[in-house]
Parts: structure tokens; sequence; C-alpha cells
């Protein structure tokens, strides 16, 4: 079986045992660099029922089109016209999960992006969580185009290439090199947004020194970095 596809149904059952995905929110694609071709689950399918008989391989083109290559009997996730944008755009994304968790919703429904107030959110990023830009549609046409450069729009703003992005209003999208970084950070955007969330219910003036969030950010990130069993 070919392993990207392995891959991403792994990816897409994360969904469901990491318990980031209701009923079917929620969606995971890999993508084939050499082939071009981006294997993403299959619409309307709940993540714990993915399988490889329900995943969708679909060969795109740098203007964003594409055809459907692999089950071929099968309607992409809805989705798919987002992945390709991004995997486009950004070269060193090779995994991307789009997901409607709990925390990271709430933030992205009420427009907040999480300022780092906590050690946990920078040992694993040194900035806020950013929350793509608002946008409205002229005809459903627009919408792929659209989200994409919402997306884009706050990326550009970025000195440093954030773990994922919360989708306003929607969702969340976390991505990363390969499948294990992407599910990391999916886990991980969840975790610190349900920090964020209840710490500022109780107390809105919190705040981290930046030597602090330097530290533990650099203690795990980066060529520097001193965390697990690295070489002393
Ligand atoms: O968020 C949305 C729709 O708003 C989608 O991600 C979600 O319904 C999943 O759709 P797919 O089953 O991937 O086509």
């Amino acid at each position: 079986m070919n392993k990207k596809i392995i891959e991403t149904v792994n990816l897409n059952k994360s969904l469901f045992i990491n318990k980031l995905s209701v009923l079917n929110f929620g969606n995971g694609s890999v993508i084939d660099r050499k082939k071009n071709i981006i294997y993403i689950k299959a619409s309307g399918i709940t993540p714990e029922k993915v399988s490889s008989k329900n995943i969708v391989g679909v060969k795109f083109e740098k203007n964003n089109s594409y055809k459907i290559v692999f089950n071929k009997d099968l309607n992409p996730s809805v989705d798919i016209n987002m992945h390709i944008r991004i995997y486009n755009q950004y070269k060193k994304i090779n995994s991307i999960i789009h997901n409607h968790s709990c925390f990271a919703t709430i933030l992205s429904q009420i427009k907040v992006e999480p300022k780092c107030i906590g050690t946990t959110h920078a040992d694993f990023f040194n900035k806020s969580l950013p929350l793509s830009e608002a946008f409205k549609l002229k005809n459903n046409k627009e919408y792929d185009d659209k989200i994409f450069l919402s997306i884009k729009k706050r990326l550009d703003k970025e000195k440093h290439f954030p773990p994922g992005i919360l989708l306003r209003s929607h969702g969340v999208l976390s991505w990363g090199e390969n499948i294990k970084t992407t599910i990391e950070n999916s886990v991980a955007i969840e975790f610190i947004c349900k920090l964020y969330y209840y710490s500022h219910l109780i107390n809105k003036k919190i705040i981290l020194d930046n030597s602090l969030i330097k530290f533990h950010y650099e203690r795990k990130n980066g060529k520097n970095k001193r965390y697990g069993q690295y070489q002393k």
C-alpha cells in the first residue's frame, strides 16, 4: 500500500483519537511532492471510519486545478481547494489537518488570537497563534480563493512561520513537514487555546515576560534546542 495513503488514513484517524473532531467536521491531507498528488479524506466520511477505501488522490497543477487519480468514484473533501492552495504556496508543508476542535473554534468565533501568556504556549510557539483575516463573498465561486487569501494575508505578517492558524469564525488549520508534527501541532493548538480561554476567563491581565518566552521557546525549538536526549 502507498505510504502516503497510509499516512493520510492515520492523519485523519488522529482527529478521532485525539477528540479534535465532532461528526465529520474535519479532514486531513498528505502531499506527494514528487508526483504532485494530494491524498485527502473523501467528503462526508467521519474520521473514525477513514480507510484506504475512502481516501481520494488528486493530481494538482500550479494554477490550483486538479484531477482525481485515486478512488476516482469518490468526491474529495469540500476543503480540497484550500489544501491545494496552501501546498502550492508553502513548500515546507507536507501535511495539513483542518478541524473544529472546541477551544480553537471558540477563539476563532470570538475572533481572538491567543497571546503567549504561559510557558506551555512558549514551549510550542513564541508568538500569538494567528487568526485568518476577515472576508466576505460576492458569489460562492470566490470562496476557495478568498479563504486562502484570508490565510495568506495573515501569514504574510508573521516573521516566524506558525504551526497553524485559527480560521476566523470557522475552526483551525494545523500543518507540518510530516504527519507526526502536524498531529502534534493540532493537539497542542487545541490545548493552548483551552488554557488561554480559561486563564483569560479568570484574569484578563495575564502577561508572560519575553525573557521567559524566549527561554522556553529556544529550549525546545531551533538549531540550539536543549530538550530531550540531545547530544551533550
Ligand atoms: O468545515 C467544513 C465545512 O464547513 C468541512 O471541513 C467539514 O464539513 C468536513 O467536510 P468534508 O467531509 O471533509 O468534505
